[in-house]
């Protein structure tokens, strides 16, 4: 019922020859939309020529974060008119790796989704408790909290559009991902969060990603949950190969 998504989040890699030829290795190999949506998050140097060589395909690129203003003295930062003006489709928003080193809060996560709506993009949401909060069993409380911040104010009609990647940060990038059982019931406890704000028919409509330490050999485990619709991916996203093969597991997964 829920499309599945493959969206991979490059973060400050890739030099723009690199970003081009992965795009002509990728775009070619991905499915319809309706099989599995498939996204990249390119660093914002490379997005407009990664937009023009992809009008063709169904690939879709997306950035990495965005300012929530549409314009002014904000220096450094992204306009998301300028992201929707040339041709992004999705935005991330609230990468734990932004609100530990670049300031982002709920608060500034929650306007920066109402922007993302207001200009066509499709935002990603990162919610996802510290090593800290996992070993405390805050987790529950901390998603719900973080997603429910995250979308104050958003219309229904609005949500049923976002997609929500939980990213415990305890397992990005290191190699240790979280069980697929247990992702799964995180999963379920945001899903339940949903329901509660927005109404059961919006809740059923998210999709709700898994991210930390996806590979194509563990892709299989979070794609069989009932829960999880798809996989944010960072290191495993950058090789054409292996960003493909997460795309063919994410299309059998189900
Ligand atoms: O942060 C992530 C995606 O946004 C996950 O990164 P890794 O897949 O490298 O663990």
């Amino acid at each position: 019922m829920r499309t599945p998504i493959v969206a991979g989040n490059w973060k400050m890699h890739k030099t723009w020859e690199e970003a081009v030829q992965f795009t002509n290795e990728v775009k070619e190999g991905v499915p319809t939309v309706d099989e599995v949506e498939t996204v990249v998050c390119a660093p914002a140097l490379f997005l407009k020529e990664m937009v023009d060589l992809t009008t063709d395909s169904s690939l879709a690129i997306g950035a990495q974060t965005m300012h929530e203003e549409e314009q002014g003295a904000f220096t450094g930062e992204i306009s998301p008119v300028a992201l929707q003006n040339i041709g992004v489709r999705y935005v991330i928003i609230g990468h734990s790796e932004r609100r530990e080193m670049f300031n982002e809060t709920d608060k500034s996560v929650n306007k920066k989704v109402h922007a993302a709506f207001k200009h066509g993009l499709i935002p990603i949401i990162c919610c996802g408790e510290t090593l800290s909060e996992y070993e405390n069993q805050e987790t529950k409380e901390v998603v719900t909290f973080q997603v429910d911040a995250a979308l104050h104010g958003i219309k229904r009609e609005e949500v049923k559009n976002v997609v929500i990647a939980y990213e415990p940060i305890w397992a990005i990038g290191t190699g240790k991902s979280s069980r697929a059982k247990e992702a799964n019931e995180t999963c379920r406890t945001i899903r339940t969060a949903l329901a509660q704000q927005f109404g059961d028919d919006v809740a059923k409509q998210v999709r709700l990603l898994y991210g930390g330490s996806v590979k194509p050999d563990n892709m299989k485990s979070f794609m069989e949950q009932d829960q999880i619709d798809g996989a944010l991916v960072g290191g495993a996203s950058l090789e054409a190969d292996s960003f493909l093969q997460l795309v063919e597991v994410a299309k059998h997964g189900k």
